[in-house]
C-alpha cells in the first residue's frame, strides 16, 4: 500500500445516498460551510447532490484547489449552475476555456478598456446619489440592485431604459435565488420561475447581439465582439460568456457597494480617514484611472470588505482526475472538490482577529506578506484559469462609488435589523436604510445614529 493510499479521507458526513448534505446547503449556503468548518476543520468531506465532495480551505489547500491540474471543472458542477450558466466558459476546461477567457480579460480585465467604462459608470453613480441626497433617508439596497442593471444595460444591451433595467433586474433576482431552492423546473416553484428567467436573459443577450452588429458602441459587448472576432470564437459561443457576464456583473455589484456603505457608515474613524483621502485627491470632477490608483486606503476598503463578508461561500464545483493528497489527508480519484471561499479568509492563522473590519490589513507590506491562498474573494491562481476575470473592475467600482459617496454625503446608519440575510449574496435584512445629508466642505465626519 503506497503512503498516500494509507491517509484516511477528510472528516466530514457523506449523509443520505444521492442527498447526502444538499439539504443543509439549500438551507443557509453560508452557514453550510461555517458549521462544518467549526465541527471538522478547514478540510472536510460531504456529499452534495449525488457526488461525495471534499470542500479545500486553509490557504495552502485552498491554493491547490486553484491551480492543481488533476482538479477539472467540466462535469463537476450540480445541475442549478450547469442551468443557470448554461454553457459558461466557468464549467470547461483546457483550450476552450482559455481561448474563452482571453476574450473576457481583454473586453473586462484590461485597464485601457476599465478606463474606458469610467464615465458612464461615474455618471450613473453621481445620479444615484445625487438622488439620495435630495430624499435625505433612502433604503439603498434595491436602489444599488437597479442601478446595477442599468450599468449591465449600458455596458452590455445597449438598453439602459428604466423598463429594461427593472426587468433585468427581476430577471437576475429569479437566478439567483435558483440557488437556494431544490431544482426541480415543476410548475409554481421558484426553480421554474429561475429558468424562465435564464430564457428571458438568453433572448436579451442574443438582441443585444444583434443591436451591436455593425453599430457603432464602445461598450462591453463591442470589445467582447471584436476580441472574439480576433481569438476565433465564435459569436454562438460567446453568448453564454455574456449572460455569464451580465449575472456577475450586476450582483457583483450591487452587493458589495450595499456593504461598504453600511460598513463605513458604521465605522466614523475608516469614513474620516477615506474622506480626508478623497477631498486631497479627487476633491471634484471625473475620476480617471489615475486618480483612482492614488486613493490607497478606498483600496483597503474595498479589499476588507470583500474579505470580511461572505459574498461567495465558494468557488464553481471541480472533479478530481486522479487521486491527491492534502493536508495529510487522500481524496481519491472522480470525487469533486470546492474551495471554500469564505471560511477561508475568516482564518485566524493568516488574519489576526479575523471578525473585526480592519482596512489597514491590506495596507501594502502587510497584502504584500500573505501567502498564495490566503486572500481569495475572486478565486486564486492566474486570470488565465478559473479566477473571476472582473477583481480589478470590481476594485474600481467600489473605489469610485465611494469617493462620490464620501466627497458629497455624509451618512448615518439608523437602529434597524442589519442582520445578513440568507442568499447567494448576503445582505442586511432591512434593505440597509441610509441617513444622508450635504456635506460640508470643513466638517470631516460621517455620524452613526
Ligand atoms: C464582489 C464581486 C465578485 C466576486 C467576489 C467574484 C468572485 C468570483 C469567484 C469566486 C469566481 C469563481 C472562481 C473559481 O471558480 O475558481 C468568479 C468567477 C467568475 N466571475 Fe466573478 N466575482 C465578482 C464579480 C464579478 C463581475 C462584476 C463579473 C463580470 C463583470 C464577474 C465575472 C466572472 C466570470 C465570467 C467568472 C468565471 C471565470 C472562469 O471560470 O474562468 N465576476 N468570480
Amino acid at each position: 500500500m503506497s503512503q498516500e493510499q494509507r491517509l484516511p479521507l477528510p472528516p466530514g458526513r457523506l449523509g443520505l445516498p444521492w442527498l447526502g448534505e444538499s439539504l443543509s446547503l439549500l438551507r443557509s449556503n453560508h452557514g453550510f460551510y461555517t458549521d462544518r468548518l467549526a465541527a471538522h476543520g478547514p478540510i472536510f468531506k460531504t456529499r452534495l447532490f449525488g457526488n461525495d465532495f471534499v470542500v479545500f480551505s486553509g490557504h495552502e489547500a485552498f491554493h491547490t484547489f486553484a491551480t492543481d491540474p488533476r482538479i477539472v471543472r467540466g462535469d463537476a458542477d450540480p445541475i442549478t449552475a450547469r442551468q443557470m450558466f448554461l454553457d459558461s466558459l466557468a464549467l470547461m476546461d483546457g483550450a476552450e476555456h482559455q481561448t474563452r477567457k482571453s476574450v473576457l480579460v481583454r473586453a473586462i480585465g484590461f485597464r485601457s478598456a476599465i478606463e474606458a467604462y469610467l464615465p458612464r459608470m461615474q455618471g450613473l453613480m453621481s445620479e444615484l446619489i445625487d438622488s439620495w441626497r435630495t430624499q435625505g433617508t433612502a433604503t439603498i439596497r434595491p436602489d444599488l440592485q437597479l442601478f446595477a442593471a442599468r450599468l449591465a444595460g449600458a455596458l452590455y444591451t445597449g438598453d439602459e431604459s428604466d423598463g429594461a433595467a427593472r426587468e433585468l433586474s427581476g430577471i437576475l433576482a429569479d437566478m439567483r435565488a435558483a440557488f437556494l431552492t431544490i431544482p426541480a423546473d415543476l410548475p409554481g416553484t421558484r426553480y421554474r420561475r429561475a429558468m424562465r428567467g435564464r430564457n428571458r436573459l438568453i433572448e436579451i443577450v442574443d438582441a443585444a447581439i444583434e443591436r451591436h452588429r455593425g453599430a457603432d458602441y464602445d461598450d462591453v459587448l463591442a470589445r467582447l465582439l471584436t476580441a472574439a472576432g480576433d481569438a476565433g470564437v465564435p459569436v454562438q459561443t460567446l453568448r453564454a460568456d455574456v449572460r455569464h457576464l451580465i449575472f456577475a456583473s450586476q450582483a457583483g455589484l450591487f452587493a458589495p457597494l450595499t456593504l461598504a456603505t453600511m460598513e463605513v457608515g458604521r465605522h466614523p474613524e475608516i469614513a474620516a480617514r477615506a474622506r480626508a483621502e478623497v477631498l486631497e485627491v479627487a476633491p471634484e470632477g471625473p475620476i480617471p484611472m489615475a486618480v483612482l490608483d492614488r486613493l490607497v486606503y478606498l483600496e483597503q476598503i474595498s479589499k476588507e470588505v470583500r474579505r470580511y463578508f461572505a459574498l461567495n461561500s465558494a468557488t464553481f464545483f471541480g472533479r478530481l482526475t486522479a487521486p491527491m493528497e492534502v493536508g495529510g489527508y487522500r481524496i481519491p480519484a472522480g470525487w469533486g472538490a470546492i474551495g471554500g471561499i469564505h471560511i477561508n479568509m475568516r482564518n485566524p492563522d493568516v488574519f489576526t482577529d479575523p471578525d473585526r473590519f480592519d482596512p489597514d490589513r491590506f495596507e501594502e507590506k502587510r497584502q504584500a506578506a500573505l501567502a498564495p491562498g490566503s486572500y481569495v474573494p475572486h478565486g486564486d491562481g492566474e486570470f488565465t484559469h478559473h479566477r473571476c476575470p472582473a477583481e480589478n473592475l470590481v476594485t474600481v467600482a467600489i473605489k469610485l462609488y465611494l469617493a462620490l459617496l464620501l466627497r458629497e454625503t455624509e451618512w448615518a446608519i439608523p437602529e434597524q435589523d442589519l442582520a445578513l440575510t440568507n442568499e447567494l449574496f448576503p445582505l442586511p435584512t432591512s434593505g440597509l436604510t441610509v441617513e444622508f445629508r450635504q456635506l460640508k466642505r470643513s466638517s470631516s465626519a460621517v455620524t452613526t445614529g
